[in-house]
């Protein structure tokens, strides 16, 4: 016999409908409160048949089986926070308001209608019965259309998801999370009102339409976030911030538009060791090989990103960068994710056009690597850092100069180069989706094959 080892999470139930689909509801649910480190519990309210074109058919379950699934759960666990999504009638809004009421855990209201699909999911006459329910809630997360629904108030910007979200904390609802998704504009901004307090989180808009699933999303990672304990407002913005990767990496299934990517912080992290393993071997190649022609005067970093990486926090690099020696190159220190400020925003920068992009190596350049530079297979770019603007606020221009770079080509890049500045070092840093690629690049550079 081996002694257990049990692990202790804080549980979420979540009332909500089926999506056979798996992108919204239940399943939806599920697969985020368990990302966020939470048990996931649900009580479902109906089945759907849907998938990423729309819904096919609706069957709401008898409210007394409804309630016994609820009823089970409570009996048996502690419930730490509450989620609700799809609940189709009033019946099931009045039994689900009378549950919030009596437990004494918070409350996450997911007002759905409507799917993205447009397809109806709640009994027009049953609005009215929200009001019910979030009296007893902690918050409601109403995108632009239902905040109207519920108040009356039209929502086509910030201004109005502020009066919008002051009407709706009037049913006693703490507060209010009108999301921004559906109403245009190049940001998405998601506007929060509290008792005391009036936020907004603020996302660059992500070009797709494969966003089946988000409302559920947001509402299950900040109810497994506040059933950890976490106050609202953190909660919240780790949602938003959540659900603009989950958007961004979505999931490309089905004929319609994909899923959200619920799993992609998780996924993110799960990547990471592979990833440093990656830099690891194109840094023991480029020593072993001696590429000293071409590392640069500032040293050369070579620079791994997750398949998923946003922040320089998300992409592997050489603490204190490849410097040269008297019998070659040596690496300063180890790889470490976030040692490289520089050249990872230049690759982030890259990212924002070409996301299948995740190494990228600075070098020095030269007129003997101008010359190698012909060598490379692929489109290679010169940018003058004569143009650029003032730093941005983490003091670096390579998002610009990443941006730059591809206003220029019509395909993605393997080599950007420019002939330095005042007090700026020329540089030739080249690119790839993979590290056997980006390794030969520094090669030929080097003047290695
Ligand atoms: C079951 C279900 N719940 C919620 C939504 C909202 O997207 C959906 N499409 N399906």
């Amino acid at each position: 016999m081996r002694t257990q080892a049990p692990d202790t999470r804080p549980v979420v139930l979540t009332v909500a409908g089926s999506d056979s689909g798996g992108g919204a509801g239940v399943q939806a649910d599920l697969k985020t409160a368990e990302a966020c480190s939470a048990f996931a519990t649900s009580a479902i309210t109906a089945v759907t048949a849907q998938h990423t074109r729309g819904v096919e058919s609706t069957h709401v379950l008898p409210l007394e089986e409804i309630s016994a699934q609820i009823e089970a759960v409570r009996d048996d666990f502690a419930v730490d926070a509450l989620k609700t999504g799809m609940l189709a009638t009033e019946p099931v809004i009045e039994l689900v308001a009378d549950h919030a009421a009596d437990l004494a855990a918070p409350t996450v209201v997911d007002p759905v209608m409507v799917a993205t699909s447009g397809d109806r999911l709640l009994d027009p006459e049953a609005e009215g019965a929200y009001e019910e329910l979030l009296a007893h809630a902690t918050l409601a997360t109403p995108n632009a259309e239902e905040a109207e629904l519920l108040t009356g108030v039209a929502v086509d910007g910030q201004e109005s998801a502020v009066e919008a979200g002051c009407a709706l904390r009037e049913t006693g609802v703490d507060a209010v999370l009108v999301t921004g998704g559906h109403i245009a504009g190049a940001t998405v901004q998601d506007v929060l009102v509290t008792a005391d307090s009036i936020e907004t989180f603020e996302h660059t808009r992500v070009d797709t339409d494969a966003t089946h699933g988000s409302g559920c999303a947001l509402a299950s990672a900040v109810a497994a976030r506040v059933a950890h304990g976490e106050p609202l407002i953190e909660a919240v913005q780790a949602g938003t911030d959540l659900l603009a990767r989950a958007i961004r990496y979505n999931h490309d299934v089905g004929k319609g538009p994909g899923a959200v990517h619920h799993l992609v912080a998780l996924r993110e992290r799960a990547a990471r060791d592979r990833t440093a393993e990656a830099v690891e071997s194109i840094v023991r190649r480029l020593v072993d090989t001696d590429t000293s022609p071409a590392v640069p005067e500032v040293g050369m970093n070579v620079v791994g990103a997750t398949p998923y990486a946003e922040s320089h926090e998300e992409t592997a690099a050489v603490e204190g960068r490849i410097t040269r020696t008297f019998s070659g190159v040596s690496p300063n220190r180890g790889v470490r994710f976030g040692a490289s400020s520089h050249v990872a925003r230049f690759l982030l920068g890259a990212r924002e056009f070409d996301p299948a992009l995740r190494f990228a190596v600075n070098c020095r350049f030269d007129t003997a690597i101008e010359q190698r530079l012909d060598d490379l297979a692929g489109v290679v770019v010169e940018i003058d850092r004569h143009e650029e603007p003032e730093p941005d606020e983490e003091r670096s221009t390579m998002g610009w100069a990443a941006r730059r770079a591809f206003e220029q080509a019509d395909e993605t890049p393997v080599a950007v180069y420019d002939r330095g500045a005042v007090g700026k070092e020329p540089v030739a840093r080249v690119l790839a989706p993979d590290a056997e690629t980006v390794t030969k690049h520094v090669l030929t550079l080097a003047g290695r094959v």
